[in-house]
């Protein structure tokens, strides 16, 4: 593997952010994957001279909903374009007093309790079980938190975030528990894309948007989208001003993930060469042909 790389920053748009503004050099293209469609086309484009990739994840109008996403096709078409490294933006529900509509967090931990979405790449004829430990990427979030900090934007550093399967919003009684849990904030979409930009070997980070209290807190009506809608337009704003902030600051030529993020596959493959199957190999070209 390449010592130096030049990264291509992929930014995933949540609720809200379905397109991004600024880029130069733009196309919309759409990109085959053998896991089927992507959400949309991907927008290519640059910005102070990095080169910037950006999927709207429901797509354009927001027609896909968290459980028909191909997340799959998504991250195979980020990496098939040269994604290195992925923002995530989401809008997400606050399970903590201290998290109000309006703050962003950093997340890094997530609590996985959706279950009806393919969640690997890999499977029958080339198992692979990567590290999950440390879902996301210290130095992307390092970057992330200096930008946030610079651009006087309510952040937290770190928190649990819980995925449900959706698309209803949970009861009172789930709310309660996710919060005994300790779990910061709650949404449907980032599983399971971070454990599949893990597989694919991309840096991975998530930037959750508060925009309600979910239906916990005594002083706050239980979540509707009316009232998300109302929140994540300003949430979408600031979000904007992160993405052209940090992108300089993660754009530059740089060495190996100090984490490890970009060589995930290293120690993960279990299937013996001779036992591959030829058919699961090739759908694994652009996610794992570094190493196969
Ligand atoms: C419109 S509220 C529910 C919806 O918003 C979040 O999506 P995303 O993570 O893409 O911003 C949440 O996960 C639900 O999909
Ligand atoms: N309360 C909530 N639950 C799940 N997903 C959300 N997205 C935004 N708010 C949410």
């Amino acid at each position: 593997m390449a010592d130096s790389i030049s990264p291509v920053i992929g930014i995933i748009g949540g609720s809200g952010l379905y397109n991004i503004e600024g880029l130069t050099n733009t196309r919309w293209e759409r990109i085959a994957t053998p896991w089927g469609e992507a959400s949309d086309e991907l927008l290519f484009g640059e910005l102070s001279g990095t080169k910037v990739i950006f999927l709207p994840r429901h797509g354009r109008g927001h027609k896909i909903p968290p459980s028909a996403l191909n997340y799959r096709a998504n991250i195979d078409a980020l990496k098939r374009a040269g994604v290195t490294d992925i923002i995530s933006l989401s809008a997400v529900g606050s399970l903590k007093e201290e998290l109000p509509p309006g703050h962003f967090v950093i997340v890094d931990q997530f609590i996985d309790r959706s279950f009806a979405r393919e969640k690997s790449f890999f499977g029958p004829g080339c198992v692979a079980h990567v590290s999950m430990a440390h879902p996301t990427c210290p130095r992307l979030g390092d970057a992330l938190e200096a930008s946030a900090k610079e651009l006087g934007l309510p952040v937290t550093r770190g928190g649990t975030y819980l995925v449900m399967e959706g698309p209803q919003f949970s009861t009172l009684a789930e709310s309660n528990l996710y919060r005994s849990w300790g779990c910061s904030v709650i949404g449907m979409t980032n599983m399971p894309e971070a454990k599949l930009a893990r597989e694919a070997e991309i840096d991975y980070a998530s930037i959750a948007m508060v925009t309600d209290y979910d239906c916990w807190h005594e002083d706050h009506d239980a979540v509707t989208v009316d009232a998300v809608v109302r929140v994540l337009l300003d949430n979408a704003e600031k979000a904007r001003n992160l993405v052209k902030s940090v992108l300089p600051k993660i754009g530059a030529p740089r060495g190996l993930c100090p984490a490890g993020c970009d060589r995930a596959l290293e120690y993960a493959l279990i299937t013996a060469p001779e036992a591959r199957d030829p058919a699961a190999l090739a759908n694994l070209d652009a996610v794992a042909g570094r190493i196969l």
